[in-house]
This record gives structure tokens, C-alpha cells and sequence, in this order.
């Protein structure tokens, strides 16, 4: 089971995340709407200070895809989640402008979110709230057979975690406000999920 911690933006955040080991680090990128936005140069300098075996993802809310390739094409990130309204021909075109991996988020809604999803041409997809990083789940009961690998997003902490991996079987799981204590990330937090999830 995978584990991505989202959002970071401190130094002393990155030191938590090296310290930790997830397999997976998101950063907000360019969204100053988000607490947790970071700009390309803090982008550069955190995302440049990362192990080498944790995987650099940027969010990417609204941004065009030729800069997405840009930084994705300097080696700052690995992947670029698309957390905004970004169809089908978004993913194609960025598609043939890096080689990198995409992923696509999918607030969850309706069944009609899921079907979606599962049609996405997206390396992964994320099953999320509606927003993103709002620290609230979506209705689980939506998720039925869920036939291609996912991380499960939305509300996902030291409590939810267990309940959601008794009745799902995600590729891995996505948090990020379950990580922080007053918008801020917490190493006790970050710790104790990554064990969770690396226990099941
Ligand atoms: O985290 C944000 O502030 C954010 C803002 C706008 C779009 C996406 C955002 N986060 C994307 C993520 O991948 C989060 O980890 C995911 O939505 C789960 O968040 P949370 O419910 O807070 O754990």
C-alpha cells in the first residue's frame, strides 16, 4: 500500500518528509487560493531537497499545460497531478509535451464521477472530495467496484484510515489535512500514518 503526503511548503517540512519515507510528496503548486501554495522557486528549492526515492508530485489547479511541462521537463517533479477541470484533451496534449508521469484527480460526486474515472487516460486517478484538500471524505458508498488502481482521497487520517482500508482495497492513499495541526504539518501525525498504512 503507497502512501502520498500532500502539501508541504517549510523547510522543516521537508526534513519530516525525508525523516519519514512516504512514497509519494505533493506540493500545491501556484495556487495561492490553498494555505499550503507553493511558487516555482520555493517549489525548486523544497522539491530539490527530497530523497531520492520519494516521488515529487505537483498539483497542478489551473495552470497551462505548456508550464506544467516546463517544470515537469527540468527534473523538479516526477508526476503532475491535474486537480482542476482538466478533460480529456488537456491530458493528451501535456501527454505530448512530457514524458512524465499524469495523474488526474476526480472529485466524487455521482456514479457518473466514477465512470470517469475509470475511462480517465491518466496514468492514475485520485477519488477525492470535491475542492481538494478540505480534510472532508466524499459518500464512500459510491465507491462499489472500483476496476483500475486508485488512491483514495478526502478526509483520510489516523482515525479514517483504518475504517477505509476494512472495506476498500486502494492502490494507496492520499492526505493531507490528517497531517497537519493547525495548517501546519506535524511529524507525530505524518509518522503514525505512514505506519498505518505501511501495517496493512
Ligand atoms: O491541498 C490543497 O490545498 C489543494 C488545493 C487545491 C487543489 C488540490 C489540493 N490538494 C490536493 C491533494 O492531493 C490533497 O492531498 C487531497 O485533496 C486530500 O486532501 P485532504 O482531504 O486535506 O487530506
Amino acid at each position: 500500500m503507497k502512501i502520498k503526503i500532500c502539501g508541504i511548503n517549510r523547510p522543516v517540512d521537508v526534513q519530516y518528509i525525508n525523516q519519514s519515507q512516504p512514497d509519494y510528496v505533493g506540493f500545491i503548486v501556484n495556487f495561492p487560493k490553498s494555505h499550503r501554495s507553493v511558487d516555482y522557486n520555493q517549489l525548486r528549492a523544497l522539491a530539490g531537497r527530497i530523497d531520492a526515492p520519494i516521488k515529487k508530485v505537483g498539483v497542478f489547479v489551473d495552470e497551462s499545460a505548456e508550464q506544467i511541462a516546463q517544470i515537469l521537463n527540468e527534473e523538479i517533479l516526477d508526476i503532475a497531478q491535474l486537480h482542476g477541470k482538466q478533460e480529456e484533451d488537456f491530458i493528451k496534449h501535456l501527454r505530448s509535451l512530457t514524458n512524465k508521469e499524469i495523474w488526474k484527480a476526480f472529485a466524487v460526486e455521482s456514479e457518473d464521477d466514477l465512470l470517469q474515472a475509470e475511462a480517465s487516460s491518466a496514468d492514475l486517478v485520485l477519488l477525492d472530495n470535491k475542492g481538494g484538500g478540505t480534510g472532508q471524505a466524499f459518500d464512500h458508498s459510491l465507491i462499489k467496484k472500483f476496476p483500475r488502481p486508485y488512491l483514495l482521497a478526502g478526509g483520510m487520517d489516523e482515525e479514517t484510515i483504518p475504517l477505509v482500508l476494512d472495506r476498500f482495497s486502494p492502490m494507496g492513499i492520499d492526505t493531507s489535512s490528517g497531517t497537519e495541526t493547525n495548517k501546519k504539518k506535524d511529524p507525530k501525525k505524518i509518522e503514525n500514518i505512514i505506519r498505518m498504512v505501511r501495517n496493512v
